[in-house]
């Protein structure tokens, strides 16, 4: 088995992938922790014979994480930002410094669709840009919904969004606080990531695929007024790739790859960003 470790700074996800059927066996979340308790918060390490790891969290929690691993399992891949992969160069000034977590999903968009701008709705939203060719753009992060509700403190921390919620249930005026905060902060990422894309397209002259991965993908999704696809799997794509393990795998193929979205055309994205200036 393979243990997939997506290590975010206040959520953990993890997969057990078969080496040989390529088919992922189990997955879960804990809060993100420094001492893992095998058998509990991750799968039992004595099935697992190589980790392939992606962490945003403090440092000490992937030094201790890397430590017990490696003194259970043969194999432990740390994937890194770096200034290149995979045929992307990577935007930054300072590489390293990009959240691996956004590298990963790049990588995995560009893999799957060429150019590509990838979304992350977790903790943070974050929203990055490649080029067909490969140039990563960089990007832009934003409070997500649950951080954005929480710098509030209007009491309604713990009423969330229900994730089936229409949009349009979503965009109306609020009559009550809980309703009048979530309807916010939902019109504020759902705006935000769709002027990004808008805006960024326009300026490179390129409609692009985007693709929604993370905790709020599903709701974010039905806000955005382009195509594209939610892949859940996105950052543990970009493990795949970088880290290849299985024949499936090897062969290119990314599990839980949706259908690439075709994008919109070029004229309707600036005549959509037009009107929205005139308003
Ligand atoms: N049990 C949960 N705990 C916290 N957030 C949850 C939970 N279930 C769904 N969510 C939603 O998922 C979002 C977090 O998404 P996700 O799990 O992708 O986070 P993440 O970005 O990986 O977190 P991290 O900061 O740990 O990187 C939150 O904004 C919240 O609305
Ligand atoms: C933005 C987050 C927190 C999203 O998980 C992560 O990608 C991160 O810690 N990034 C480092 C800062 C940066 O990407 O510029
Ligand atoms: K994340």
């Amino acid at each position: 088995m393979i243990l997939d470790l997506d290590i975010g700074n206040t959520l953990s996800k993890w997969r057990l992938k078969d080496a040989d059927s390529s088919e992922i066996r189990s997955r879960g979340a804990v809060w993100t922790r420094e001492e893992w308790r095998p058998g509990s918060d991750i799968p039992d390490l004595d099935v697992v014979e190589a980790v392939r790891i992606s962490s945003v969290a403090r440092k000490v929690v992937l030094e201790e994480t890397v430590t017990l691993l490696r003194r259970r399992v043969g194999a432990v891949h740390v994937a890194r930002s770096t200034p290149e992969a995979l045929g992307v160069t990577n935007g930054y000034e300072e590489p390293g410094r990009l959240g691996v977590d956004r590298w990963m999903g790049a990588l995995a968009g560009y893999q799957l669709a060429g150019g590509c701008c990838s979304v992350d709705c977790g903790s943070a939203i974050t929203v990055d840009f490649v080029l067909p060719g490969g140039r990563h753009l960089g990007g832009y992060i934003l409070p997500g919904l649950r951080l954005m509700k929480e710098s509030l403190k209007l009491g309604t921390r713990n009423v969330a969004i229900d994730p089936d919620s229409e949009a349009e249930e979503l965009l109306v005026p609020g009559t009550r606080t809980v309703e009048a905060v979530n309807h916010g902060i939902y019109m504020a990422a759902v705006s935000a990531v769709n002027r990004i894309y808008s805006e960024v397209c326009d300026r490179e002259g390129v409609p692009l695929p985007m693709l929604l991965t993370g905790g709020d993908a599903r709701v974010i999704s039905r806000g955005i007024q382009v195509p594209h696809a939610v892949w859940p799997d996105m950052v543990y794509a970009g493990l795949e790739a970088c880290f290849p393990l299985t024949a499936a795998e090897r062969a290119g193929k990314l599990s839980g790859a949706p259908g690439v979205p075709s994008p919109v055309s070029l004229e309707k994205i600036r005549a959509g960003l037009a009107f929205s200036m005139l308003l």
